[in-house]
């Protein structure tokens, strides 16, 4: 199969700031693939190099196997930039037609309105819209072309539950190829088949969701405890068997082990103050935070 995303040790350096430090990426056609990290990690960065956008100090990029510019010129490639000015002055669908006209095999400017929920706002001027309504118009402007590469960069910021619900339903439903980064955990989890987990410009984790949650392993166990108090008892919890990390405050307790079990049997022995003891596996949210943390963690995880 053709790849439809592809960074080869991709640098890019902001004067002091290393923004990206040797990505690897490919993405195959037909994946959806969500970008996920911190703030200042390096999506908008990645995604911008991938579509040729800003050059990258080093590296190199392909996208349907073409240089960026030739995919993006040849109408292969949808983007929704996450920054981007509308013209004001002018209605939505002269817009959309307009962009639309730009590429050789257009869909249907109906079709597109509706793909991205904005039927209803077709004779409004563009100025006049509310921030969720220029981010559908934006994502409309992303599907004018007919792409087979969309490339959407916090597609959902601004959007309500409405228009998340639809602007995810189109991109479910194209036959195409998906990249989109979010800071929301909930999204990748839902709509991507897999994760691409960036942290300080390095990609820190790759893979299916399921196969995520399970490189942090284990569980989170939660206790409620008077008998925690001070740096001693922190240390001694660290001591126990699995433990990976302790978080503690207001007498409750949060650990994370990669044994539950070996964990749990050691903690009763240690303490007798120990009460309404709650054991969960790992969530999107932890395996995140775990992942993204700190350098010793980031190594370890790759
Ligand atoms: N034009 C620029 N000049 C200097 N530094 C920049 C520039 N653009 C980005 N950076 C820096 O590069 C790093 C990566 O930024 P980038 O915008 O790619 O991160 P991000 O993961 O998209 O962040 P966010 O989630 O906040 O949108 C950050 O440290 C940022 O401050």
């Amino acid at each position: 199969m053709r790849n439809a995303l592809e960074l080869n040790d991709a640098r890019k350096r902001y004067g002091p700031v290393t923004a990206l430090d040797g990505v690897d990426l490919t993405v195959a056609e037909g994946e959806t693939v969500a970008l996920l990290g911190p703030n200042g990690a390096g999506k908008s960065t990645l995604l911008a190099v991938a579509l040729g956008l800003l050059p990258a100090t080093s590296g190199r990029a392909t996208l349907l196997g073409l240089p960026p510019a030739d995919a993006l010129r040849a109408g292969r490639v949808g983007v929704l930039p996450q920054e981007a000015g509308l013209l004001d002055d002018v209605r939505v669908r002269e817009l959309v037609a307009a962009v639309a006209a730009m590429y050789d095999r257009p869909p249907p400017l109906a079709a597109t309105l509706r793909a991205a929920g904005i039927t209803d706002l077709a004779e409004r001027r563009v100025g006049r819209l509310s921030g969720g309504q220029r981010q559908r118009v934006r994502f409309a402007l992303a599907l004018a072309g007919g792409p087979e590469l969309l490339v959407l960069d916090e597609p959902t910021a601004g959007l309500d539950v409405d228009g998340r619900r639809a602007l995810w339903h189109e991109v479910n439903s194209r036959a195409g190829t998906t990249v989109f980064a979010t800071h929301y955990l909930a999204e990748a989890d839902a709509y991507a088949d897999r994760v691409v987990l960036l942290a300080r410009g390095r990609v820190v984790a790759d893979g299916p969701v399921d196969a995520i949650k399970a490189l942090v392993g284990g569980g989170e166990i939660r206790f409620d405890s008077a008998a925690v108090r001070g740096e001693a008892d922190l240390a001694r919890l660290r001591a126990l068997p699995g433990v990976r990390g302790v978080h503690a405050g207001n007498g409750t307790v949060a650990l994370r082990t990669a044994d539950s079990d070996a964990t749990l049997r050691a903690l009763f022995a240690a303490f007798d103050d120990v009460r309404g003891v709650r054991v969960e596996g790992v969530d999107l949210e932890s395996a995140f935070v775990s992942l993204t943390a700190g350098p010793d963690l980031v190594e370890g995880a790759r």
